[in-house]
């Protein structure tokens, strides 16, 4: 059996005597009250030792209790007089007794048979009787009382009421009654045994500290064990929020899956890289302002270097050196030139394979983007996009496709995925993916392809690229139980506080 360091000393010391109030325990143990009733319980679980809780009353003796027991209860205070002259009027006792107990005092007397009382001349005289004369030196039981609440300031009621009732007590106002409990601690058979054989008790630590391991310490303790288990009081640390803890974890992922991250120096956005550096064309339908938003001040922003911008006017215009023929228009730089909130994070993979890349390399880009919609539960205006491309000299659309897979697998937990054509202007083959959740069925992951040359030749790259956009965010409500979208971004204390992420 099990036993705790504080449990094995109580048993030990409980051994000793049998039973004992817990208190007594305390002071044997020289344990704290908390830890010597968290043993005695423990013990008690083990059938080891048996609490019994005893209630019964007390008497707590009162100021007046302490001032009698010095000058004497009033009719003792009386009787002195008497005895001493013999016979007496009532003022004769008013420097002895207060006027309280001035009044009651013939009576009292009177019942104990220590005088007795006449008129004189229209006046209460008392005389001492032959009782009253031997009363000096007799203790009544009141007077024992007396003593004994003074004494020990609180008597168990029991004992007072084999001398007078506590109806007396309360009456002569020496005395207040009170309930109380007493806890008794009772040695088992079984724990009487167990102390016999033998308890060793080891020292017992809560923690490991460098000075145990270091001087050899910890050979020679014992380390207490912690119930895991015990209810505790709920707290809440400060932590992450909900919706940004989920956005890290998924960078974490593709930080360990060997991929760079992009930079993203703002949320805004040239339409060049969001959409001509993509190949898309300035008169393509997702270009107006419907499908994505404008800046109204400042309206433009710069093009990249020249010679860029030459080349991509060039793919646009007639296809440059790819050997397409483009899309046939004149391209505009003005067009180009126009600022907007980032629509989609593939502007990103633009900017970053204009800039230079490893090859073979990774590169990812979580990011926040901009699309007009009407606001509902599963609608936001802005939302995250995971977007990300492999470029490699022998990359195929078999690569990409087991890319896509491995990121369903590993950031929506899908157990399958689903592969249909799709169109992007910047993507040819493009693939729609979906993956199969198994609470929320087949949810549309996002879109892919191989960037098409026309994109990638003009902006440097000539091996292939395969790239992806992710949209997360119902991903992100069903791992935090959600199902109104608008709550990625609520204030609501209690859902910050409480919503959990499991992964
Ligand atoms: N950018 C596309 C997704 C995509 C990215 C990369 C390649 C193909 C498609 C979207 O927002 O839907």
């Amino acid at each position: 059996m099990e036993l705790s360091y504080h449990e094995k000393l109580t048993l030990i010391k409980l051994g000793e005597i049998g039973s004992c109030k817990v208190e007594e325990l305390v002071e044997r143990t020289k344990l704290d009250q908390v830890a010597v009733m968290r043993a005695i319980l423990g013990l008690q679980s083990k059938g080891l030792a048996k609490l019994h809780e005893k209630h019964f009353k007390v008497v707590k003796s009162t100021e007046l209790a302490k001032k009698y027991a010095q000058i004497g209860l009033p009719e003792r205070r009386a009787l002195k007089i008497l005895v001493e002259r013999g016979k007496i009027s009532l003022d004769d006792l008013k420097d002895v007794l207060s006027e309280d107990e001035l009044k009651p005092i013939v009576g009292l007397l009177r019942k104990e048979g220590w005088a007795s009382v006449r008129k004189e001349e229209g006046k209460l005289v008392l005389e001492i009787t032959e009782k009253g004369k031997q009363a000096l030196s007799q203790k009544r039981p009141i007077d024992k009382a007396l003593e004994l609440l003074a004494e020990r300031s609180e008597v168990e009621a029991s004992e007072i009421e084999k001398l007078v009732s506590l109806k007396e007590i309360k009456r002569r106002k020496i005395g207040d009654e009170e309930s109380k409990s007493e806890r008794e601690v009772e040695i088992t058979e079984k724990g009487l045994e167990l102390v016999k054989t033998g308890l060793e008790l080891k020292e017992e630590v809560s923690y490991l500290t460098p000075e145990l391991i270091t001087s050899g310490k910890w050979r020679n303790v014992e380390f207490k064990r912690f119930n895991i288990k015990a209810p505790v009081k709920v707290t809440y640390p400060g932590k992450k929020q909900p919706y940004r803890a989920f956005l890290d974890k998924i960078r974490r992922k593709l930080i360990e899956m060997g991929f760079i991250e992009m930079e993203a120096e703002s949320l805004i956005e040239t339409q060049f890289w969001n959409f001509d550096a993509l190949f898309q064309p300035q008169n393509h339908p997702a270009r107006d302002w419907t499908d994505t938003y404008q800046l109204k001040h400042p309206k433009m922003g710069y093009l990249p270097k020249e010679e860029l911008v030459e080349r991509v006017k060039a793919s646009h215009e007639h296809g440059w050196e790819t050997g397409s023929r483009g899309w046939g228009y004149k391209w505009d730089p003005r067009k180009a030139m126009l600022l907007m909130p980032r629509a989609h994070a593939t502007a990103l993979s633009a900017r970053q394979l204009a800039k230079g890349v490893q090859i073979p390399g990774k590169y990812f880009a979580i990011q926040r983007v901009f699309r007009p919609d009407v606001l509902d539960r599963t609608h936001l205006i802005e939302f995250n996009q995971v977007d990300g491309f492999v470029v490699g000299e022998d990359l195929t659309f078999k690569n990409l496709l087991g890319i896509l897979k491995r990121f369903a697998v590993e950031i929506a937990g899908a157990k399958k995925v689903k592969f249909l054509p799709d169109y992007y202007p910047f993507t040819e083959p493009s693939v729609q993916m979906s993956a199969y959740h198994e609470e929320l069925g087949w949810v549309e992951f996002g879109g892919a392809g191989i960037f098409r040359e026309e994109m990638t030749k003009a902006l440097g790259i000539d091996v292939p690229v395969i790239a992806w956009g992710i949209g997360i965010d119902r991903l992100a409500m069903f791992k935090l139980g959600i199902d109104d979208i608008r709550y990625l971004f609520s204030y609501d204390l209690r859902w910050l506080r409480e919503a959990k992420l499991v992964w």
